[in-house]
């Protein structure tokens, strides 16, 4: 098979390079590529990763012979055409949580600067000057915040405002009454009457026709004198015309602005005042949130182009964004779980139990099932496995799939459990990465993040046996990288160790002949 081939067309993380070159891939990295150099190299391509500078027109995908993926290192998909890239099968994903709280923070940045001008004092002491008055703030604190579109960053940034004591409403009328609450935010629906009463506004709805210069003239009038307006979301929501023409007359205090309409940017008309607070789209520009971008792109391009499960497929799924963001996240962990179930028992199993618990049990776990069918038939590939499909593919393989949801993960937010023939793991996915681990395997309690290259050991628990395994392991030139025990009240124990070097039959044979009774599985993972 020849190799398959990615373009990557704005500067992303170099985890992503190295995850997919390592997968086998050709990466070819090709900034500022013209519409029409584009177009001419994308023929070779299977699959395409950009940031938000590249436009994917229906023009550049007629030229798109063999593009199967695009994905979008970041959140925001409005510089694909979606409806192209579906007519032609092309699946677009992305990363939609990679950046969220990188954009929330920036928004304060944004807010915090433009009440206390810290970029105008700044700017005059490194003009030289020693002065104070001019620079006389605003507090946070007891103010009344606005925030339109209370989706994942306008979620993050009411919580945080809380943090801050401000009173915090929202507007958004897909917004839930227990969303709102859980938030704090009282919901109002009148525009105009937000508008009257907000101290700070900030802006975190998608760009649409509805939401386009939703800040006009009409609404700027509406507004407290003194307010302070912050849009990190889209271009074209706020108008920038007016916005500058209520900053000439002193009605707005101040601005902070992520984003512009014609990008790059280098003159607006808010660029003349200083109580402008402008930075160059960069409200998603964290280390942190790149390298995420990055690690979960690859990761969802990978997947696409074996064809498995793209957890974040925008165009290609049966899933609402919401339970997306539930749900996707553990795709993953199932399809490690598949894998580990497959190599332990060795064969398909004949009945699948799979049990949801804690917030997963409220939602669409179809994702779920295709992640678990997808790692025990990764020794085989099988064609595409997609939550709509996953039951059927288990059928035909001759497994009975059993579901069970579980409110209760018992520690955890929510778990995944899985029995094949009575063989058990279960996984939950931890911190902002959202990396997989395992949190019990055959019954016993584990908590292990388990790498490429794994020894799974079972035997009767007894003074000294893991310095036998370390010193085997140690002698056949085999680093234990990370090692967790699991005990049982019946007396036997369950080693879980991520290893690096090759451990051979040899090694395999020597750790039997040393424990006796052990039940030994060498895992890739
Ligand atoms: N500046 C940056 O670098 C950067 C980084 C990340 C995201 N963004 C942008 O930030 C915005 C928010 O991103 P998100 O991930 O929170 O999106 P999201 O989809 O999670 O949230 C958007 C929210 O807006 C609401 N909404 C939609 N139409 C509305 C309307 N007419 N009135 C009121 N509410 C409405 C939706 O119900 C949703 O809750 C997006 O525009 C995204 O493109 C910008
Ligand atoms: O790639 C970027 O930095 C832009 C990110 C942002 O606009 C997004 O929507 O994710």
């Amino acid at each position: 098979m020849s190799q398959k081939k990615v373009l990557v067309t704005e500067k992303i993380a170099d985890v992503a390079l190295e995850t997919l070159e390592a997968k086998g891939y050709q990466v070819d990295v090709n900034l500022d590529l013209s519409p029409q150099a584009l177009a001419e190299a994308i023929a070779d391509y299977d699959a395409l990763i950009v940031r938000s500078a590249t436009n994917v027109t229906a023009d550049i995908l007629d030229a798109a012979q063999n593009l199967k993926i695009i994905g979008r290192a970041g959140v925001t998909v409005d510089n694909i055409d979606i409806e192209a890239a579906t007519e032609r099968d092309i699946i677009v994903c992305n990363a939609p949580v990679s950046n969220i709280v990188t954009a929330a923070e920036h928004t304060f940045a944004l807010l915090l600067a433009c009440a206390r001008n810290v970029c105008q004092a700044n700017a005059s002491m490194h003009a030289g000057q020693w002065e104070r008055a001019p620079f006389t703030g605003v507090e946070l604190y007891e103010k009344t915040l606005a925030i339109f579109g209370l989706g994942r960053i306008g979620g993050l940034v009411a919580e945080r405002a809380r943090a801050f004591g401000m009173n915090v409403v929202g507007h958004d009328p897909y917004c839930s009454p227990e969303r709102a609450q859980a938030l704090g935010v009282t919901l109002l629906e009148d525009v105009d009457e937000i508008c009257a009463i907000a101290d700070f506004i900030s802006v975190h709805l998608p760009l649409t026709e509805d939401t386009h210069h939703m800040f006009g003239p009409q609404q700027f009038a509406q507004m407290k004198d003194g307010v302070i307006v912050v849009n990190t979301a889209r271009p074209g929501i706020v108008d920038q015309k007016a916005l500058a023409d209520f900053l000439a007359a002193g009605k707005v205090r101040s601005c902070g602005i992520d984003v512009f309409e014609e990008e790059p940017c280098t003159m607006s008309p808010l660029h003349e005042f200083p109580n402008a607070i402008l930075t160059p789209h960069i409200a998603a520009v964290t280390y942190e949130a790149q390298h995420r971008a990055g690690a979960q792109i690859a990761e969802y391009v990978w997947e696409g182009l074996e064809g498995s499960i793209v957890p974040t497929a925008i165009n290609i799924s049966p899933l609402p964004p919401d339970v997306v963001d539930l749900v996707g996240p553990y795709a993953p962990a199932c399809q490690m779980m598949g894998r580990i179930l497959t190599q332990i028992n060795g064969e398909m199993p004949k009945v699948l139990k799979i049990e949801a618990c804690g917030l997963l049990a409220q939602s669409d776990i179809r994702v779920l099932i295709a992640g678990l069918m997808d790692g025990l038939l990764s020794y085989r590939r099988v064609g595409s496995i997609t939550p709509a499909n996953a039951e059927a593919v288990a059928a035909r393989h001759g497994i009975k799939l059993d579901v069970a949801l579980q409110p209760d993960a018992e520690e955890y937010a929510s778990s995944v459990r899985a029995m094949a023939d009575g063989t058990e793991v279960a996984a939950t996915v931890f911190g902002i990465s959202q990396a997989p681990r395992i949190v019990s395997l055959m019954g016993y309690k584990i908590d292990m993040v388990p790498s490429k290259s794994s020894l799974l050991l079972r035997y009767e628990d007894a003074p000294g046996r893991i310095g036998v395994i370390g010193t085997l392991l140690g002698n056949a030139d085999v680093n234990i990288t990370t090692m967790q025990i699991g005990v049982s009240p019946d007396g036997s124990a369950l080693v879980f160790v991520n290893v690096t070097g090759e451990v051979s039959d040899k090694l395999l044979r020597q750790l039997r002949e040393a424990i006796p009774g052990l039940d030994l599985w060498r895992l890739a993972l």
